[in-house]
């Protein structure tokens, strides 16, 4: 990049701007880097771990900071900068200095003699000129950046083995991020840059020299001659942080260290902080004068506290959102500065194409390695396979991936964009080199996804569930048997008199125009959505540790925000303030009268979602479960389709997991309650042991939310109805069967029965726990103090298996655990009916099926390993059977 002849800048700043060249350069240090420069060893910049507390100290310090810690390893990224090098001449126009004087001036008010300044100004005598060189960096920061900065070479994607990292470490990326500011700009801030420094400089120098205490009518002519622009890279280690659905970039320098980037607040520190002194200062003045207490509590503490933990929230993304705005804004006036444009975009592009260049050799590379392991001669590499030239034309190798496809269009659409030349000739023949670039990127685009697309979501060729039969069995019965508890269970029975009595005239009468009407209730729809919604709303405002889940079979690693917990407390915090403003508790009672529309609007609303869930799997970069890409239309829809459906970064399956279905079921358990309460004006120890229970178990699962990452339905299952169902109508409404029997039959426990179901629940909870939390233990660092003790199989896959211990014992002892809880929570029900047995009876059947899957699976993941180590842990469930 190369400007010959002289840009004129000029300023009439109110400054001075004298000083002979000699001193002005004496004081300016700098050393320019070319691009021929070597710049620091490639060897010198490695992912180091101990960066990792560099970023934690940064996000950590402060009482208000979100301290986040998981971000995952750090990436190595050079980030692309503009070395702008230039000789300024610099001829200084015009200058005034000015002297204060002091003088005894008579004042006639006071009558007295007073102090008072003038300032006597005298021209600055002679027109000084200067020459130097200057070299900047395009974000305009001199000296070690400049010496950091290293010239593009394609060796810096090579990275060493680095053997004695951990594994993490050890396979992290390194990148060159795009330039995402013009040359034409860099220039621009340079020119600002060397004006603004250069008045400063003189400014002082100009008062030093002539004794001034101030400055005027300064007019000094600029002209910058032989104007190079050279990309360079900088070494960084990036951590990205999911933020709000943004991604959110830590830089820590490569170098000396230095970290910067967006922070992040903890938006509930600040809500405390606000309302804490927006209520002093409401006590300290009495209020805000308007509408008595209620109106200070609002006006003056509500409404701040809310405002300004929304603007901690919501900073970041404001703060991101302002960059995004000024680059754009640079764009724009980069545009019209049509003199650098063309001769520097060049330049730049010389180096983008040998990264192209760099990785189309090693993807090819790779590829024969590759084929010559898998013994393949079947595909070629060359640009023969290319008979049409579209690769040709994009100048990348028939193994280019999607991105590399990409990346390459943008680069040319950006060089041989036709409204880029005035010349007619020119544009012509940009105009057909654009057409074909276009028409070669649409093709193998196309391509790339169906050829990702076969190879990344293959078609299931075995059905569980008894295949589309068993499918729309499930589809169909399911919803009809939770139906059938909800309309047919009530305060004469579980199930009802009637049925007892004449059960063929009670199903003739049930399955009518009239009951079916009866089922559509505006009212608990609006309520039932009003939940959820919430639920979403928390999801999004409420902080969290992002944690990243499994690695997916598309490489990728999703990152999930842990806030179920704080949802659920707020859920209630939120609850409590309504009910306590409304000053009663019947609102709760509205969940035991409208039960049969609340029961249907849950089942409407998981046919719906599910059915969204199925037409946007079809979506063309969709990553579909294995098991769920059948073909069949009633077994996919049933078994889900896409593995992580996600709009934004909103994880539908995530939020589903553990939020409608388990913060629901506590609500709905406590409004029970509630009902009982108002029946008896008590609550049963029955009533009370099963909401404790079961609070106990939801608030286990929430508070160990992350582990759910690793569970069969986040990482393996597609979400569709099997899980939107189970989720969003199953575990709700027949979960807390128990509840709503209690109220219908209330009963209270001996003393001797209360021992005996606690006792059992116990049990059951320490070994699901422990068990579970064993497994995760090891499975996060089998090192640490609490497993290292634990014997383990070490498979092919490289993953390890537990074979002592908990897991020694049978190869799912956590569903042992879990299943003797089932049970505990059903007997405090006593006898008098089976149905508060149901969730015993189906989780057992569930329990062994779910046994079978994972058996099933496992000897897929691990063949002949598995084998072993069933020959190690012979029991499946129980241990010793
Ligand atoms: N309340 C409810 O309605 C329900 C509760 N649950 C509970 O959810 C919990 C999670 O269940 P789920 O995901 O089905 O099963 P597990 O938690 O048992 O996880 C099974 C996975 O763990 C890994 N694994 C298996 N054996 C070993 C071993 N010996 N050492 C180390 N890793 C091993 C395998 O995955 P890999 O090797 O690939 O990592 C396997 O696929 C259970 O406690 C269950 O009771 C489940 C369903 C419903
Ligand atoms: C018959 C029918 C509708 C089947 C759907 C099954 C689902 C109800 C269950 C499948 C796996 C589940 C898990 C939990 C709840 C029930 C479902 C969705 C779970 C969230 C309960 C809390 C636990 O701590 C858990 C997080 C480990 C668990 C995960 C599996």
């Amino acid at each position: 990049m190369y400007f010959g002849g002289l840009i004129r800048l000029s300023s009439s700043k109110s400054c001075c701007w004298y000083y002979p060249s000699k001193q002005l350069h004496e004081r300016i240090t700098y050393r320019f880097l070319s691009t021929k420069s070597k710049g620091p060893s490639r060897e010198k910049v490695r992912a180091i771990p101990f960066t990792q507390h560099i970023f934690e100290d940064y996000h950590g310090n402060g009482f208000f900071s979100a301290r986040v810690t998981h971000a995952g390893p750090p990436q190595e990224i050079f980030l692309p900068f503009w070395i702008v090098s230039c000789r300024v001449h610099a001829r200084l126009v015009q200058a005034q200095v000015g002297h204060s004087i002091m003088r005894n001036v008579y004042n006639p008010t006071t009558k007295r003699n007073e102090v008072r300044y003038d300032t006597q100004w005298t021209w600055v005598p002679e027109q000084y000129r200067w020459t130097h060189e200057r070299g900047l960096v395009n974000s305009i920061r001199s000296g070690q950046c400049l010496e950091q900065a290293t010239a593009f070479t394609p060796e810096l994607f090579d990275r060493p083995p680095y053997s004695d990292m951990d594994a993490e470490y050890r396979n992290v990326n390194r990148t060159v991020d795009p330039y995402n500011l013009y040359p034409a700009t860099a220039v621009r801030f340079a020119k600002s840059y060397i004006m603004s420094t250069e008045e400063d400089y003189a400014d002082t120098y100009l008062r030093k020299v002539y004794a001034a205490d101030q400055t005027r009518f300064v007019k000094i002519e600029i002209e910058l001659e032989d104007i190079k622009c050279a990309p360079v890279y900088y070494p960084a280690y990036v951590y990205t942080i999911n933020y709000l659905g943004r991604n959110l970039r830590t830089f820590v320098n490569g170098f000396d260290l230095h970290v910067g980037g967006i922070r992040t607040y903890n938006w509930s520190r600040v809500a405390i902080v606000s309302a804490g002194s927006m209520a002093m200062v409401m006590t300290m003045t009495g209020g805000v004068g308007w509408g008595g207490m209620s109106g200070s509590f609002w006006i003056g503490i509500v409404l701040p506290t809310v405002m300004t933990s929304m603007l901690a929230m919501y900073f970041p993304l404001i703060s991101l959102k302002f960059r995004d705005w000024k680059r754009q804004q640079e764009i724009h006036s980069a545009d019209k500065d049509q003199h650098f444009w063309d001769s520097d975009w060049v330049g730049a592009y010389d180096a983008y194409e040998d990264q192209q260049r760099y990785r189309t050799w090693k993807s090819e590379n790779q590829y024969q390695q590759q084929s010559q392991s898998w013994g393949s001669s079947s595909r070629t590499t060359d640009m023969d396979s290319d008979p049409q030239g579209y690769y040709r034309a994009l100048g990348v190798s028939p193994n280019a991936t999607k991105a590399d496809i990409q990346s390459a269009f943008r680069g040319l659409a950006m060089k041989k964009h036709p409204d880029r030349y005035s010349d007619p000739e020119e544009k012509k023949k940009a105009t057909v080199q654009f057409q074909k670039i276009s028409a070669a990127y649409s093709v193998l685009r196309d391509l790339r996804i169906m050829a990702s697309n076969d190879e990344l979501n293959p078609k299931t060729t075995e059905y569980e569930f008894l295949g589309p039969v068993g499918a729309f069995l499930f589809v169909t019965v399911l919803p009809l048997l939770v139906l059938f508890f909800s309309v047919c269970c009530n305060a004469t029975g579980y199930p009802s008199q009637s049925m007892f009595e004449d059960y063929k005239t009670y199903f003739s009468e049930l399955f009518t125009i009239e009951v079916a009407k009866s089922l559509i209730d505006p009212l608990a729809m609006l309520v039932y959505l009003a939940f959820i919604l919430i639920l979403v709303i928390y999801s999004f405002v409420l902080n969290g540790d992002v944690v990243p889940g499994t690695k997916l079979r598309n490489g990728k690693v999703l990152k999930y925000r842990m806030n179920g917990f704080r949802t659920f407390h707020n859920v209630f915090a939120f609850g409590g303030f309504l009910l306590y403003q409304y000053g009663s508790y019947e609102p709760l009672l509205f969940v035991y009268n409208h039960w049969v529309g609340l029961v249907a609007s849950s089942i409407l609303f998981s046919y719906i979602i599910s059915l969204y869930l199925y037409l946007r799997s079809f979506r063309s970069d969709a990553l579909l479960a294995l098991g769920g890409n059948s073909g069949n239309p009633i077994y996919d829809y049933m078994i889900g389709r896409e593995l992580n459906p996600r709009i934004g970064d909103f994880d539908i399956k995530f939020f589903t997991e553990l939020r409608p279905g388990l913060i629901g079921w506590i609500v709905l358990n406590v409004c029970f309650a509630v009902k009982q309460y108002s029946d008896l004006e008590r609550v049963t120890n029955s009533m009370a042991l099963v909401l404790f229970f079961h609070t106990f178990y939801v608030v286990d699962a929430l508070w160990n939310e992350e582990a759910c990452l690793t569970t069969m339905d986040i990482t393996t299952d597609g979400l569709g109805f099997m899980l939107g169902f189970g989720l969003y109508t199953w575990v709700p409404m027949l979960y807390t069967l128990q509840a709503r029997y209690l109220v219908d039959f209330p009963r209270d426990m001996s003393y001797v029965e209360l021992g005996l179901v606690l006792g059992l629940n116990f049990l059951g909870y320490f070994i699901f726990r422990s068990a579970n939390s064993q497994k995760n233990a090891f499975r996060n660092n089998p090192d640490s103090e609490s497993v290292k003790h634990l014997k383990y199989l070490k498979t092919e896959r490289g993953t390890k298996l537990i074979i002592s211990s908990w897991w020694g014992m049978s190869r799912h002892i956590n569903y042992l655990g879990d299943w003797l809880m089932a049970l505990s929570w059903c007997l405090p029900c006593g006898f008098g009916s089976v149905v508060p047995y149901f969730y015993a009876i189906y989780f057992g059947i569930l329990l062994i099926h779910r046994e079978r899957r994972d058996d099933h699976q496992c000897r897929i993941k691990y063949g002949k390993d598995w084998d072993k180590y069933c020959s190690i842990v012979k029991s499946r469930i129980i241990p010793g059977k």
